[in-house]
């Protein structure tokens, strides 16, 4: 029967003392977040089956693949996650890895790959197509503030949802003409919040096993984030936030990696607690 993880069973942490897990343990580490009597449907290695993709009028580049991997491969995600022991303190919940992508990400980056319209064709051809990960950890009513990715990225960037569905907030912005001028990190996030929000804002439903695509203008003149709710309501649905965990991948520029020419064929991470 299918029941929602803890944060515990998944990370195997908690914010509170008291807990006592009642589950038995599982010895072999291997956690199944889905009950695979709901028949997974998506990507099974030749056709994409019941995928359904959806864009947004107002904002071009913008393309959602609901149901784009299966169950499995969510498990498969979530399990090289805990193996990698990113979150094992309680106040890390990002973990960023750059160069070589961690193995337990290729079969799904293979599917994306392998998936048509997510980009533009010279996006999509490109080699590497993603060289950087970011692996973040949401607990209920946690949120990310609203941003545009770093301009030392690509464009061409997707969002893989996982556990559980959130809504994540697309603000236009009025004023892009501080984005070019930032080549680094320097207070990146806290920067749009005054210029943005001119316009409409557009929810966008991110639900488990769905992949978001940003590329164009979506990637460069929206700001996207997720507001600190433990309950969205969008129309008629109310998504009830549980712990959630997304994977952002993206290909740095190639000066950016020559910065580091070095390093640019090793692998390297480092695990934190988002700014906001
Ligand atoms: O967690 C998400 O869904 C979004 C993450 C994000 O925007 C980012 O890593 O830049
Ligand atoms: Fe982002």
């Amino acid at each position: 029967m299918y029941k929602d993880p803890s944060i515990e069973e998944l990370f195997g942490f908690s914010d509170s003392n008291e807990y006592e897990s009642t589950e038995e343990n599982n010895s072999s580490d291997e956690l199944e977040v889905f009950d695979h009597k709901v028949s997974p449907s998506s990507f099974n290695g030749n056709e994409p089956i019941d995928i359904s993709s959806i864009t947004f009028p107002s904002i071009s580049g913008l393309i959602l693949y609901e149901n784009l991997l299966t169950h499995e491969q969510q498990n498969e995600l979530i399990n090289g996650i805990i193996e990698a022991n990113y979150f094992d303190n309680p106040e890390s919940n990002q973990a960023m890895c750059f160069g070589t992508l961690p193995s337990f990400l290729l079969n799904a980056v293979e599917i994306i790959s392998h998936t048509p319209g997510l980009f533009p064709d010279g996006i999509q051809n490109r080699k590497p197509l993603f060289d950087q990960s970011i692996i973040n950890l949401y607990k209920p009513g946690e949120g990310i503030t609203s941003h545009v990715d770093l301009p030392r990225f690509e464009d061409g960037i997707v969002v893989i949802s996982l556990l559980s569905s959130c809504v994540m907030q697309f603000k236009p912005l009025s004023d892009i003409s501080d984005i070019e001028q930032d080549g680094d990190n320097t207070n990146y996030y806290n920067k749009f919040k005054d210029i943005q929000n001119t316009g409409e804002t557009i929810p966008v439903i991110l639900r488990p096993g769905s992949v978001l695509a940003l590329s164009g203008s979506s990637r460069y003149n929206w700001t996207h984030g997720i507001e600190e709710n433990e309950i969205d309501e969008v129309g008629d649905e109310k998504i009830v936030r549980n712990i959630r965990v997304s994977v952002t991948l993206r290909k740095m520029k190639q000066d950016q990696l020559l910065l580091n020419k070095d390093d640019s064929n090793s692998f390297s991470f480092e695990v934190k607690k988002r700014g906001h």
